[in-house]
């Protein structure tokens, strides 16, 4: 049975011309536009493209970005002080913290600096935990993507066992939150997680969120899983072995083509949520 391919670059473009309606809507009641306010620090040249790509879905919608960079040697309290800048520039709607920041920022403290009505890539403690109680907030960009993309293609997550493999702040913790609120039961696997092979072997959705390429072999995962890898490498591979996959998985999400479009999808459809409130 051939795998079901969940195209999150598909689904994002659709996503997309919707978007820009509503964003041509926006201008001609108010004149305003949405905008994204970017913060790159350092040169790491993976940040800067992917700030680029989020710049540019930006502008795809009629939207516009605020491309912020900063040297590698800033430090927390100029970083803090950008961030401030920013939560009280009424013409900035949403703004994005590129992870990862150079050693010496605390991140932790710049990502709980923004503002949460401005929170749109979803990295902050109260973003996380209004999202983990249910209650309304930003949702973390990649995960939030998947369970738009799981929606996109009616995947049945209630009751089933899902296995996240990686519990970093901005993916795989608020990606386990997120499949326990579609009641999932969902399995948290991490660098100290003992037979993490038999662990995958049980899971009917699994998600790779690991950031370490192909470290989940195909071989544990079951017929029929739905296999979603939101991992990203050079020479284009995730964190699951997927090639074997599209065979035996029931769905499947593609790398390249498959989660990542939908995060930056997410950032800009929060982008426009958070320029609505703020515009209108
Ligand atoms: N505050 C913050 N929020 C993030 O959401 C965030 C971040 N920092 N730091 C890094 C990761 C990485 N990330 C990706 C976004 C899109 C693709 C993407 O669209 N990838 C394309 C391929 C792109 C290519 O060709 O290289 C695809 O999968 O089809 C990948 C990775 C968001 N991140």
């Amino acid at each position: 049975m051939a795998a079901l391919v969940l195209d999150g670059k598909q689904c994002a473009k659709e996503t997309e011309e919707r978007l820009a309606k509503q964003v041509a809507k926006l201008k001609e009641r108010t004149g305003g536009t949405p905008i994204l306010a970017t913060i790159l620090v350092g040169a790491d040249p993976s940040s800067a493209t992917y700030v680029k790509m989020k710049g540019n879905a930006c502008r795809r919608v009629g939207m516009d970005s605020l491309a912020i960079e900063l040297p590698e040697t800033t430090t927390t309290e100029e970083l803090l002080a950008k961030i401030e800048d920013l939560n009280a520039n009424p013409d900035v709607h949403g703004i994005l913290l590129q992870h990862p920041v150079p050693e010496q920022i605390n991140e932790r403290a710049c990502f709980d600096a923004i503002a949460a009505h401005k929170d749109v890539d979803g990295v902050t403690c109260l973003g996380f935990g209004r999202m983990a109680m249910k209650e309304p907030a930003f949702g973390a960009a990649t995960p939030a993507g998947v369970m738009r993309l799981l929606e996109a293609y009616d995947i049945d997550i209630e009751g089933k066992h899902a296995v996240v493999v990686g519990r970093s702040p901005i993916l795989g913790k608020p990606m386990a939150m997120m499949l326990l609120n579609a009641n999932a039961t969902v399995t948290i696997c991490h660098s100290r997680t003992q037979n993490l092979s038999d662990i995958v072997k049980q899971a009917d959705i699994i998600v790779g969120a690991v950031g370490k390429p192909e470290l989940i072999k195909a071989d544990w995962i079951k017929d029929g899983a739905i296999v979603i890898d939101a991992g990203y490498h050079q020479g284009g591979i995730g964190d699951i072995e997927l090639a074997p996959l599209y065979e035996r998985a029931s769905a499947i999400t593609p790398v390249p083509g498959g989660v990542g479009p939908m995060t930056i999808n997410t950032l800009i459809l929060q982008t426009l949520e958070s320029g609505l409130k703020q515009l209108s």
